[in-house]
């Protein structure tokens, strides 16, 4: 008899995604920051983008962070993404390395190691991360890691979503702030075209208190965030801390079914600094909270390849003086959003020790950023 042509199947083994949920709040008292909520619920009702737009305003303009309520994610779908994110990080160090970020390249999509000394601390970085593009057909080539390939329905329909739900409407309500088309923002940072946004897995591994005082004593890493908006999913350990206008530091609280969100540097260039891009950190967690492991979920949009960092034709901007004549002719010559990015993260990551740039800055093409908060 000749050989079965059809082969053994051999099982390939399936990694479970254990149900991760939220650890206890601190106890501890923290000076929390007041930020303002929005609830996303009420953007369709009539005059709601505009009622939320005035809400927005001080958020936007001079606190630079705030909070989405009513968005209409539900929480068990938000857990099942911070359930594969830890099933991620638990995965081999061999299987994590089969995709990292290239650095080299300022490219940001993959796994980033926590392989980096701090200074001569000789204590190392202890993030982790990956990186996720967008689910869209030009990303179809960047690998993929397995859990990912594994749960790539879930994780696709969870990036589109979140970016329809929140993202987009943000976007709105900042185009009606600025006085331009509703859609003007949206298509700046389009779903559909390529850029560099991706959903973040994050996970800051414990260390002990004097390994923390080491690496904090070299740096807290106060920071804007390279691209236009960040959100970031609650989880329940305290460290996140953003620098006020008065300069003060205060603790981000998280909210239950919230997502924090922020204002980052290329909103800011987009908008000659009117949208503010705030300085925040993270650093040692409670008392309480420093033997858990800091897992997060992180969404980071980025503008495109098709969007130019030149200031966006906004009426309320011209009325402020904050729009040149140079903007206005669209003449000066000016890098995308995708070099932008590229050119940042590789100017921050691609590195082995991290090093503390006390007063150096970051500039490229004409755009500027320090690079150091104390
Ligand atoms: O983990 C956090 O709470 C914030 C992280 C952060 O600032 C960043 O990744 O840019
Ligand atoms: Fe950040």
């Amino acid at each position: 008899m000749a050989p079965s042509a059809i082969e053994e199947q051999i099982p390939i083994e399936k990694p479970i995604v254990k149900p991760w949920s939220r650890p206890a709040p601190t106890n501890e008292k923290l000076d929390w920051a007041p930020l303002v909520e929005i609830d996303l619920s009420r953007f369709d009702e009539p005059g709601g983008k505009e009622e939320l737009a005035k809400q927005l305003y001080d958020a936007v303009t001079r606190v630079g962070f705030w909070v989405v309520v009513g968005h209409g994610l539900d929480d068990e779908r938000i857990l099942r993404q911070f359930s594969i994110g830890n099933a991620f990080f638990k995965e081999s160090l061999e299987e994590k390395r089969s995709f990292e970020c290239n650095f080299a390249e300022g490219e940001y999509f993959g796994y980033r190691e926590n392989s980096r000394w701090i200074g001569e601390t000789g204590v190392k970085d202890n993030i982790e991360m990956l990186n996720i593009p967008k689910a869209i057909p030009e990303w179809d080539d960047v690998p993929k890691h397995r859990i990912v390939r594994q749960n790539y329905d879930e994780i696709a329909s969870f990036h589109r979503d979140l970016f329809d739900k929140v993202i987009r409407k943000l976007f709105v309500l900042m185009s009606i702030i600025l006085e331009l088309p509703e859609d003007h923002l949206v298509q700046a940072h389009a779903y559909d075209r390529r850029s560099d946004d991706h959903l973040r897995y994050m996970i800051y591994n414990t260390r002990t208190q004097e390994e923390w005082d080491k690496a904090q004593g070299y740096t807290k890493g106060g920071h804007t965030d390279f691209g236009s908006l960040t959100l970031l999913f609650s989880q329940h350990v305290a460290g996140l801390q953003i620098r006020t206008s008065d300069g003060e530091w205060k603790y981000v609280k998280p909210v239950e079914g919230g997502i924090t969100c922020n204002i980052a540097d290329t909103l800011s260039f987009l908008t000659n600094g009117f949208l503010k891009s705030t300085i925040h950190r993270v650093v040692t967690p409670p008392k309480d909270q420093i033997d858990i492991p800091r897992l997060g979920l992180l969404y980071f949009c980025r503008p495109g390849d098709d969007t130019v960092m030149r200031t966006v034709p906004s009426p309320l901007l011209d009325r402020l003086g904050l729009l040149t004549e140079e903007d206005k002719n669209q003449s000066k010559p000016a890098p995308t959003g995708t070099e932008y990015v590229r050119a940042r993260v590789k100017d921050v990551h691609h590195k082995t020790v991290i090093d503390r740039r006390e007063n150096t800055s970051f500039e490229f093409k004409g755009l500027k950023v320090p690079n150091y908060y104390k």
